[in-house]
């Protein structure tokens, strides 16, 4: 599906430059616009792949270019006052040629955090394509203040997106890694996941022949009716001249089962292996499998069997499931995204932060109140005033 791709923050830009890098490594066409959106100078400098013209600097009045310093509520302070600056970049978008617009966003620093949801809320005053979001949820250890950036972020972005996907960084580390590394790391394992799901509905400007390829109205149709989705993928290294092989020899009954079994075994992995966020699988609303690979080693059975077992796995009946076909790659692999996920373990804990967070204000505001009215002696009066 082709994409406008908007990065917010530093994460974000990061995320977006390295979407564009695998778009060309691996010819797939799903990025048709990418935009980099930030209040700190250097880390829109820090960017490869972004256009120079499409780097826009907010905040510049404010913070001058040196960024808002986790704070969130300035993020999305100065994203609506410098909203025409991001207008004016998204008006060279072709948005008659998109499927959807994707606003990534770190959910723990301060501009990402605070001003994509402003950001999809004005996109979706103004267009009609689907506004999705990803958001990148902040390591536990990274301390009380990008929690709670998270915990109040979070829920105003699934409000305002059409879908939001989500990747948790806390799963992702590793230890002994240096941050800046493991980043790197991080941001190579995101694009994989989540390109190679966009890639997926963009087939058709190559020539593979393919059995029952996925298009971009699969991928928006599981991810419509909103919520929170997740991204599963397993891959496994082939000989693809020995699938070629079989084809040309006309016998390939053996390999036939052996790719039904592979694909069927892959899909299980990618759904019960490490999600981009974990979850339990049984609350998704919403699926789609996709198997990855050399055409020759991809088969419609394959595909149905794991489409079958995802079905029993979630007591979903809208799971879809389809090929992307690749012929540059010696993997095949299952991509399976779970969407309207409702049990998950880490937006529980997010939220009881933000509860835990609105509950101390609300104590703090009370107590001022009585040390107010107890000062001033007019207490049943000044209840009024708050
Ligand atoms: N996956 C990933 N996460 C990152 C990266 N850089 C920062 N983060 C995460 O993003 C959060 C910080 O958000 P940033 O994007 O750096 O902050 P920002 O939106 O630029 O906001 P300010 O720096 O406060 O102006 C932290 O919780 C980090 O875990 C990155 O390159 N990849």
């Amino acid at each position: 599906m082709k994409l406008a791709l908007i990065g917010f923050g530093q994460a974000g830009g990061k995320v977006v430059d390295e979407f564009l890098a695998f778009d060309s490594r691996i010819d797939g066409g799903f990025v048709e616009s990418a935009i980099a959106v930030n209040s700190a100078t250097a880390d829109l400098q820090g960017l490869e792949h972004v256009p120079q013209q499409d780097r826009v600097l907010i905040g510049q009045a404010r913070v001058k270019g040196h960024g808002v310093g986790a704070d969130n509520e300035l993020g999305a302070h100065v994203t609506e006052e410098d909203i025409d600056e991001i207008q004016g970049a998204i008006d060279r978008v072709p948005v008659h040629e998109i499927d959807a617009f994707l606003i990534v966003a770190g959910m723990g620093g301060g501009t990402g955090s605070g001003g994509a949801p402003v950001l999809a809320k004005h996109l979706k005053r103004i267009y009609t394509e689907p506004v999705y979001g990803l958001g990148v949820l902040p390591g536990t250890d990274e301390g009380g203040i990008y929690t709670l950036n998270a915990a109040r972020s979070f829920q105003t972005f699934v409000r305002e997106v059409d879908n939001l996907l989500v990747f948790d960084n806390d799963v992702w580390r590793s230890t002994g890694e240096s941050v800046e590394g493991g980043y790197d790391r991080i941001n190579r394992e995101i694009v994989e996941r989540f390109g190679l799901l966009f890639a997926a509905g963009e087939v058709g400007h190559g020539d593979h022949v393919a059995e029952s390829v996925v298009d971009s109205s699969e991928i928006i149709n599981t991810l419509s009716g909103g919520g929170i989705s997740t991204v599963g993928y397993a891959s496994e290294t082939v000989d693809s001249s020995s699938g070629l092989l079989s084809s040309f020899t006309g016998d390939d009954s053996f390999d036939e089962g052996e790719a039904t079994n592979r694909m069927t075994s892959l899909v299980r992995k990618a759904t019960l292996g490490r999600l981009t966020l974990p979850c339990d699988v049984s609350s998704a609303e919403r699926g789609l499998v996709v198997a990855t690979g050399p055409p020759e080693h991809l088969n419609r059975k394959g595909v149905e069997r794991g489409r079958q077992w995802l079905e029993d796995e979630t007591g979903s009946m809208e799971i879809r499931g389809g090929d992307y076909p690749t012929t540059d790659r010696e993997e095949v692999g299952a991509i399976v995204l779970l969407s309207g996920v409702t049990d998950v373990p880490r937006i529980q804990q997010l939220q009881e932060v933000a509860i835990e967070a609105q509950d101390r204000t609300e104590t703090v505001r009370a107590n001022a109140q009585d040390e107010f009215a107890t000062l001033m002696d007019t207490g049943g009066e000044l209840d009024a005033l708050f």
